[in-house]
């Protein structure tokens, strides 16, 4: 046994977690971090453009208005893609501790039906870190950010470098990506220099 393990639970030696001081000011909206993202991106039209703002903590808020395209069932959204609006949410949280960090775990709990023209209120914090892993959790409320309860996440993050994306993306995308000083800035790519 090598004692790794991937639960979205802080393990021993976790750290509270520290808001950088150069995160958004509170209520500063976060903006999308890449056009083609399918969580934010303006460039995607059947995307979920979730919109994310800063939080007064290691957190974040946000909106989401589950459309026509976004239907598992009949007039319902698609867990997938509620999954993917925490995702989206949880992932902005790089941004107030000042790192990129990528998805290894997200568990969801589905606890209402979302229909179709629902605006979801997300919300989402760091809980805990532990070396290079973010411990989060976040909710998705019907209506309103006080709203009934239908989504119940927890993560890990794992922080990565710019490295990460220059080796795994496909080249096209990652080279107009970073020949782009407004892109590299939205992308949270915090030690390129362009
Ligand atoms: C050009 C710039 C662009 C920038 C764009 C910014 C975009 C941001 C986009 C955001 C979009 C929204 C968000 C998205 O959709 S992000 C997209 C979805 N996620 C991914 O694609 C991630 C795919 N996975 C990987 O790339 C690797 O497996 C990672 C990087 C995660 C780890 O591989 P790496 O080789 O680096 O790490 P390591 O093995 O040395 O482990 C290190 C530590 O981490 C722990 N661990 C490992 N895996 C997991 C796991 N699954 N759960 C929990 N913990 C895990 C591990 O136990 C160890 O801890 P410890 O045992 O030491 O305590």
């Amino acid at each position: 046994m090598s004692g790794r393990t991937t639960a979205p639970t802080p393990p021993d030696g976790a750290v509270p977690p520290v808001r950088h001081p150069d995160a958004p000011a509170p209520g500063e909206t976060i903006g999308s971090h890449y056009e083609y993202c399918f969580g934010c991106g303006p460039g995607v039209p059947h995307g979920l453009h979730v919109e994310v703002r800063a939080g007064d903590g290691v957190c974040v808020s946000a909106e989401f208005r589950v459309k026509e395209a976004h239907q598992g069932a009949p007039g319902l959204a698609h867990g997938g893609v509620l999954a993917t609006a925490l995702d989206e949410t949880l992932g902005s949280l790089g941004w107030m501790l000042r790192v990129i960090a990528v998805t290894g775990r997200l568990e969801t709990d589905f606890l209402l039906p979302v229909p179709v023209d629902t605006v979801l209120h997300l919300h989402a914090e760091v809980t805990a870190v532990h070396g290079r892993k973010i411990y989060a959790a976040a909710t998705g409320r019907i209506g309103g950010p006080e709203g009934p309860l239908a989504l119940r996440a927890e993560a890990v993050f794992v922080e990565v470098k710019v490295d990460h994306f220059i080796e795994h993306g496909r080249p096209a995308e990652i080279q107009a990506t970073l020949a782009n000083p407004d892109q590299v800035k939205v992308a949270r790519a915090f030690e390129v220099n362009p």
